[in-house]
């Protein structure tokens, strides 16, 4: 493409597709003062930066104009009037002009990025350290992609503010500006007639380039459902799949349909481009001509030098440019906007757990546990919030009442006390809120009602960090990051010497496996690393916690049914891991229960019945069906 028509917002490849989105995103946003300024503020740092940026671009504007300028006198007075000492001194003047212009160019892309990408290192840290104190309940009511997207995508697009936006604006204006000061000056009416030239070129080739835009969007979209169908029936579960439901030819068919799209959008595209270059080359002629052909006359007429026709020549492809990117401003500024406001939403989203101040000594703390009157209600979902919204506009109170019922407390009421050193086990059927009452403990979220106390210390009143480190949770599927066994092990305590770890991993029944790892304790394990089995998990995450030595024990007993060896290994693992530490399990296991302190019936958020095995098979029906359904089997098969 030629360098002037860059910026005419034609849009090819995925970049216009990414400019389509933009436009999609801009449709729905309004100009808002109170959003660009406090975005701009992330600037405010780099304003040093910003100053010399439009000091260079200043110059680089007048710089573009200065060859039209030395032409014409190469003409005027170097050629016409035959010297050519003239003609030599302005041309070397040229080529430097070229050369400083250039280099610039060069400083201006650099210091632009230098701060675009500051300031987007800046919100991606900002939105990170933010992120880091959202409770457990946010990212579980969030698409873990979504957030993602908000740290690397839309803090890319800052970007886009910086170029298209902010130094966008301030070149096409100065650009145009020097250029019309320098045209005003040689002659007002060629200047005009090049004026009116202007949007001849600028208004078809945005709506050209907005139609091509568009095809782009469209085309990634059939490409992403192209690529989807792809991966899943190339995939071997998806292979497997549809051999199994005999859907071979199903799926050759929807291939085709969404190849044959794909192609007549292709093939459109490619048109509308061309019709787009045959109306560029048209104007880029018909705008000189124009001027040849007044300024021919004016020429004849002695009003002009014949110079100055060949620099507006050489000028007028300066506007097309500049004019085509502030028409294009609104969009970048709205699009902008709409960025900011959704960082800005994710920003301001104050964290649910607050810190407390007090800082325990670890040996000041003994271990018991108290839960006063707690009660816990999930916080509704947006997009349940909104329901509920457009149902009250509608007055529909019919389903406002079943979306407000199921919206109840997850726990209610609940009060117990487990003292120092003892354990005691939770059970009561799926979705009675046992994995809630868990997560209270070390204020993954806090009771909406009621009070939870380690030892007399509301916890809401201790230092996270202080409360935290004295509770070591073991997952039903324990997580590890992709590291080694090592580093995973390393982050419950820092200064962990090889020999604790396998102090703390032979306790946990684990150390054999591991060191039959392929490189033992350097192994890398977790997300795509080496996989350990469930049971394997579990006994590092026991292992995980034995050296972090905390005062509490939170466990989520595995509900998989076990051989008899690793039942066995479990169960020596737990005996060392809940040894003299407060425990509370949600048991799934016949021999966690018998040796627990005590039992804890729930049932629908509510704790329903509290004793001994013994006791609670006398008393308790629900503990009875649960003890058969959940239980007996182990109890037979021992
Ligand atoms: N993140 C969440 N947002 C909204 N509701 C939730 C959330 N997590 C759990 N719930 C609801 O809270 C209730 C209690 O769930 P919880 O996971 O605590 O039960 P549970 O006894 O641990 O069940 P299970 O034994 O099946 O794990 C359920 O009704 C569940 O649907």
């Amino acid at each position: 493409m030629h360098a002037e028509f860059r910026g005419l917002g034609l849009g090819g490849g995925g970049h216009g597709a990414d400019r389509w989105k933009m436009r999609e995103l801009a449709k729905q946003e309004h100009f808002d003062w109170k959003i660009l300024s406090r975005a701009l503020r992330a600037f405010l740092p780099y304003w040093p930066l910003s100053i010399v940026v439009i000091f260079v671009i200043l110059a680089t504007s007048i710089g573009g104009v200065l060859p039209a300028s030395l032409t014409q006198r190469i003409i005027d007075l170097g050629i016409l009037k035959g010297n050519l000492k003239v003609v030599m001194e302005y041309t070397v003047a040229l080529v430097l002009t070229a050369v400083v212009t250039g280099l610039l160019g060069v400083v201006q892309t650099w210091l632009s990025n230098l701060i675009a990408q500051n300031v987007m290192a800046d919100y991606r840290m900002d939105l990170f350290r933010h992120l880091q104190l959202q409770s457990v309940h946010f990212f579980a009511s969030r698409q873990a992609g979504e957030l993602v997207s908000r740290v690397t995508n839309d803090v890319t697009a800052i970007q886009n503010v910086v170029t298209n936006t902010l130094v966008g604006f301030v070149s096409s204006a100065l650009t145009i500006a020097s250029t019309l000061v320098f045209m005003f000056s040689m002659n007002w009416q060629l200047a005009i007639l090049s004026l009116i030239v202007v949007p001849a070129f600028v208004i078809p080739t945005q709506r050209v380039g907005m139609t091509r835009q568009k095809l782009q969007g469209e085309i990634q979209q059939w490409l992403a459902k192209l690529t989807v169908q792809l991966s899943e029936t190339l995939g071997v579960s998806g292979a497997l799949l549809i051999r199994i439901l005999n859907r071979q030819e199903a799926e050759e068919k929807q291939f085709a349909e969404t190849n044959h799209v794909l192609r007549d959008l292709q093939v459109r595209q490619s048109l509308v481009g061309r019709w787009l270059f045959m109306w560029i080359n048209m104007f880029s002629a018909i705008g000189p001509a124009a001027l040849w052909g007044y300024g021919g006359w004016l020429v004849i007429h002695h009003r002009l030098q014949l110079g100055a026709i060949v620099a507006f020549t050489t000028l007028l492809g300066r506007l097309y440019g500049p004019f085509s990117q502030l028409a294009q401003i609104h969009v970048n500024l709205l699009s902008s906007i709409a960025l900011f406001r959704r960082i800005f939403s994710l920003l301001d989203q104050a964290p649910e757990v607050v810190d407390g101040p007090l800082t325990i000594p670890a040996d000041a703390i003994e271990g018991n546990l108290t839960l006063q009157a707690v009660s816990y209600r999930y916080p509704l979902r947006e997009k349940q919030l909104s329901a509920i919204s457009v149902k009250e506009d509608v007055n529909d109170s019919h389903e406002e009442d079943s979306l407000t019922q199921s919206h109840q407390f997850a726990l209610q009421d609940i009060a117990f006390h487990v003292k120092s050193g003892e354990t005691v086990a939770l059970v009561g059927p799926s979705g009675a809120g046992k994995t809630t009452l868990l997560q209270l403990i070390p204020r993954f979220m806090d009771p909406t009602e009621g009070t939870v106390y380690l030892d007399e210390w509301n916890i809401r009143e201790l230092k996270l960090q202080s409360l935290r480190a004295q509770i070591g949770l073991v997952p039903q599927d324990p997580f590890f990051f992709h590291d080694t066994v090592f580093h995973n092990l390393k982050m419950a305590k820092e200064e962990a010497t090889l020999e604790e770890m396998r102090r703390a991993c032979r306790a946990a029944q684990i150390l054999d496996t591991i060191e039959q790892l392929p490189d033992g304790f350097h192994t890398v394990v977790g997300e795509r690393g080496y996989r350990l089995s469930g049971g394997e998990r579990q006994r590092l995450a026991i292992a995980r916690v034995l050296l972090q030595e905390p005062k509490i024990v939170l466990l989520d007993e595995a509900t998989s049914a076990l051989d008899s060896i690793t039942e066995r290994k479990i169960q020596e693992a737990l005996s060392v891991l809940l040894a003299g530490r407060t425990a509370i399990v949600i048991a799934h296991r016949l021999s966690t229960i018998l040796n627990a302190d005590h039992i804890i019936v729930m049932n629908q958020g509510k704790v329903v019945a509290m004793g001994t095995h013994q006791e609670l098979l006398q008393e308790n029906s629900l503990y009875q069906n649960l003890y058969r359904t959940q239980f007996q089997e182990q109890w037979q098969a021992t």
